[in-house]
Parts: structure tokens; C-alpha cells; sequence
């Protein structure tokens, strides 16, 4: 069937190599989504496949530089919603794909490309339904990569160089809805406690009571061991000294979000409702938090722990959404995709002094993918400074000129690079990296 509405910037206008190329095939995919097959010349490789989601989050009309979806462009920069998260990746694979037809590259490895329609409320209906449709076909993967880690610059303290971090998993999540409900009546005669008064009670219990900090317990100690020797003295002796200096280490990074993120499960109260007038006791109060799953719990383990420190049965827990972290994807010499991601970062940001395993703190399409293949990685090769990180979901979303031209000239590369078919020796120099 053909959708209605089809979005114009991926279309035969904008991409006409693309779309005219007679070994690749295109598809719409649950009514909105994209799937690329681009058949290589030799079907002795092992295909690979590139994601990435064109849907976007809401954008406040307040706030910002240049209407938000207007694309404007503004001292280098290119603001708008989506340019960060995740039309950046959406629209620059699929510009590097036609930069190299017009030069009549004809790729040997085959890959796939899906572009995502509603990956910011799960994607079930985009990528899960590309996933099922290439599992039916029997398609298996020697990599994917996905959004969901960046080049960082400026974010630890101490490290002088842009360092690239590959999320080799991403955190597991729960949201769950929190309601308590109590007779209704005039305010003039109110109980000891509200349905409100009760549930806040609740709520600000599990503020006050973190999930533990579980720093060594899961893989984001390789993303510090991996850095040791790009830290100032005396930190380096620091890093490469963990098993004696963690405890310590794992304080400092939780007093910061974006930090506290990586070791422990995080607690976020994003939604409350309660009361219907201001003389009436409220009959119920509702909530919603939001937490994400450390790489080395479980939902079970949390839920545990949220009952516990609830500790009121006043309070009902229902769970919209609950999955537990994805699997830790393969990262050594003999890993296919880290190899290409390395020497793709060293052909196009000779600045980056290091390529270092991570977490993806938030969820991406790519965890559908899982029967496909087990080396998933999230990664967009653009340089994030702390100030960037905010305007994921929030104001000012924006990508520089250069930034973007840098990313497709990555993605460029990499579909070059995977074309080997064998992975070259490690050597001194790539080893450091
Ligand atoms: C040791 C490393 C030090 C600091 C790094 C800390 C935090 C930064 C981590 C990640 C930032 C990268 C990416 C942007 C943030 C979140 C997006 C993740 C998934 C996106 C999914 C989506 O919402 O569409
Ligand atoms: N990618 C979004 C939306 C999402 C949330 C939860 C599960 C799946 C997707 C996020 O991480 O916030
Ligand atoms: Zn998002
Ligand atoms: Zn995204």
C-alpha cells in the first residue's frame, strides 16, 4: 500500500542515484519507514546494515534561535528539531550513498539502510517491522550501526582530545505509572493524608533513594580504562589504577547527570496529575517515572527495589514499558565493524586520539536488531561538547555546516572501508587507537 504522505526530502528529486540505481531496491516499510537493500557485487560478503530514524520529539515554539523547523542556518550552524537526533544520520547516509554512484562506486559488500518513522515511541512499527521483514529472509549481519554516542569533547575533565565512544550496549528501561486513590469528598473535613500527599510522599522517597551505584559492575569502566593514558598526570595513574581508586572514581562520576547516567540506574518523575477542584479531595493522584537500566540489572531487580523503597501498598505500580538492558556487543582486534569504525574515524577526524567502548544512556531502533546479528553499535561521528548534550529533546537543537559535511564524509568512507574483505593485521598504530 502507498502511503499518503511520504516525506520529501527522501525521494527520487533529492537522491536521484539512489533511487534510479538498478542494484539497490527501496521499500516502505509499516506505512511510513524506509529499507534500502544495496545489492554489492560480491555475495560471498557478509552485509552490514546502517539505522537511523527520521521521526523527531515535539519542539516548544519558545526559546529558540530560529523557528524550529525551519531549518534556518545561523553563524555556521544549522538549527532545527531533528538535526542532532536523528535526520543528521537519516539524510547523510543516504547523501554519501549518492555522492559515491555519481562516481559510479559499485560497493561488493551488500548492505542495508532503514530509516525509522517512530523510533522516539519504540519503534514497532518502523524498525521492528524491518527487522521481522529481514529475519524472514533470512538476512544476517555482520554489523549494524546505529545513533546513541558521539565523539566527545570536553567532557572529562582532564582528557585534552576529542575522543570518539562506541556504545557497545545501551540501558535497559521501565516506565512505569504510579496511582493511589482515596474517597473522594469536601475539603472542609479532609483525612490525614491525600491521595496526592501520599503518592508525593511515595515519589520524593524514590528521589531521595538512588539506585546503587553500580561503577565496575558493567561495561562503562572500559570507557575509562580505554582513556587512561589520554588523561593528565597524576588522573592517569588514577585511570590505570582502578581496581584501587574505583570507589573513588565512581563518586565523582555521579555528582554530574550526564556521569550519573553511565553508573546506575536512573530514576526520572516525568509526568503527575491530580485534584479536580480546589475544595474537593482529589479522588486520585497519577505519576509516571521513568527509569533506565544499568547494563547489570535487571527490571526484576529494579522493581524489586522500587517496591521496597515505596514501602506503601496504597500505591499501585502499573508498567507501561519495561526491557531490560541490551546485550554487550563484541569489541576486540578480530571485531569487524569496530575495525572499519576506527579506521573510517582515523581517515576523517585525525584529531580523535582514541575510539573507546561505551553506553548508550538512552534507546535506539537498533535494539530490534538483536536476531540479526550480535554486534550492534551506536554511534554518530559528531563532536559533542558538554553544552550540546541538553539540546537533545530540548531548545537550540543544532548542527554545524562543517559538522554535517563531516558525517557524510564518514559514512562516505565507512560503506568504502567495509568493502575489504579482510581485516587488515592490527598494527602499532591502530592499536593505540
Ligand atoms: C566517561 C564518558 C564521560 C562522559 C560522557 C557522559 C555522557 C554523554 C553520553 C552520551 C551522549 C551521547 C549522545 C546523546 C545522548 C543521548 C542519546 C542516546 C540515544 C538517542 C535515542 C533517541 O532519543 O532518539
Ligand atoms: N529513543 C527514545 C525513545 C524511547 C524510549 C524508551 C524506549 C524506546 C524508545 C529515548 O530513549 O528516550
Ligand atoms: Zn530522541
Ligand atoms: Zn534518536
Amino acid at each position: 500500500m502507498r502511503p499518503s504522505v511520504q516525506l520529501w526530502y527522501i525521494s527520487t528529486d533529492v537522491f536521484p542515484a539512489v533511487f534510479s540505481t538498478k542494484f539497490i531496491q527501496h521499500e516502505i516499510i509499516g506505512g511510513y519507514s524506509h529499507l534500502f537493500t544495496v545489492q554489492g557485487s560480491d555475495p560471498q560478503l557478509m552485509p552490514y546494515m546502517l539505522l537511523a530514524h527520521m521521526d523527531v520529539v515535539p519542539a516548544s515554539q519558545e526559546g529558540w534561535h530560529v523557528p524550529p523547523f525551519s531549518a534556518k542556518e545561523l553563524d555556521g550552524f544549522i538549527y532545527g528539531r531533528g538535526t542532532m537526533d536523528n535526520k543528521n544520520s537519516a539524510i547523510g547516509i543516504l547523501q554519501a550513498l549518492e555522492f559515491l554512484l555519481r562516481r559510479d562506486y559499485r560497493p561488493r559488500r551488500s548492505f542495508y539502510i532503514g530509516i525509522g518513522h517512530d523510533e522516539e515511541v519504540s519503534g514497532h512499527k518502523g524498525a521492528m517491522k524491518i527487522a521481522a521483514l529481514l529475519k524472514a529472509r533470512g538476512v544476517k549481519l555482520s554489523f549494524l550501526l546505529d545513533e546513541g554516542s558521539v565523539i566527545l569533547d570536553g567532557f572529562l575533565e582532564g582528557i585534552k582530545n576529542p575522543v570518539a565512544v562506541i556504545a557497545i550496549t545501551e540501558k535497559g528501561s521501565i516506565t512505569a505509572n504510579f496511582s493511589v486513590e482515596k474517597e473522594q469528598g469536601h475539603s472542609s473535613v479532609p483525612p490525614k493524608e491525600t491521595s496526592i500527599g501520599i503518592l508525593a510522599a511515595a515519589l520524593s522517597r524514590l528521589e531521595q533513594n538512588p539506585m546503587p551505584n553500580l561503577f565496575g559492575h558493567g561495561p562503562e569502566i572500559m570507557i575509562l580504562e580505554h582513556l587512561a593514558s589520554e588523561f593528565r598526570f597524576p588522573l592517569n595513574l588514577i585511570m590505570t589504577n582502578l581496581w584501587l581508586f574505583s570507589p573513588i572514581v565512581s563518586r565523582i562520576l555521579e555528582q554530574k547527570p550526564s556521569t550519573n547516567a553511565l553508573v546506575r540506574t536512573t530514576t526520572a518523575i516525568t509526568m503527575f496529575s491530580a485534584g479536580i477542584k480546589s475544595n474537593v479531595i482529589p479522588p486520585s493522584a497519577k505519576a509516571t517515572v521513568n527509569f533506565r537500566i544499568h547494563p547489570s540489572q535487571k527490571v526484576e531487580e529494579v522493581l524489586e527495589i522500587v517496591q521496597n523503597t515505596i514501602a506503601d501498598d496504597r500505591v499501585k505500580i502499573h508498567l507501561q514499558e519495561a526491557f531490560d538492558p541490551l546485550p554487550i556487543s563484541p569489541w576486540d582486534n578480530h571485531a569487524f565493524g569496530v575495525q572499519i569504525f576506527r579506521r573510517t574515524l582515523l581517515d576523517v577526524f585525525p584529531d580523535v586520539s582514541s575510539v573507546a567502548p561505551g553506553i548508550c544512556i538512552g534507546n535506539t531502533d537498533s535494539r530490534h536488531f538483536t536476531n540479526l546479528t550480535d554486534a550492534i553499535y551506536r554511534f554518530n561521528p559528531l563532536v559533542f561538547k558538554p553544552d550540546d548534550l541538553p539540546r537533545v529533546h530540548g531548545l537550540n537543537e543544532k548542527i554545524s555546516v562543517e559538522g554535517y559535511e563531516k558525517q557524510v564524509e564518514f559514512l562516505y568512507q565507512l560503506i568504502q572501508n567495509s568493502d575489504i574483505n579482510k581485516l587488515p593485521e592490527p598494527h602499532a598504530n591502530s592499536h593505540e587507537l
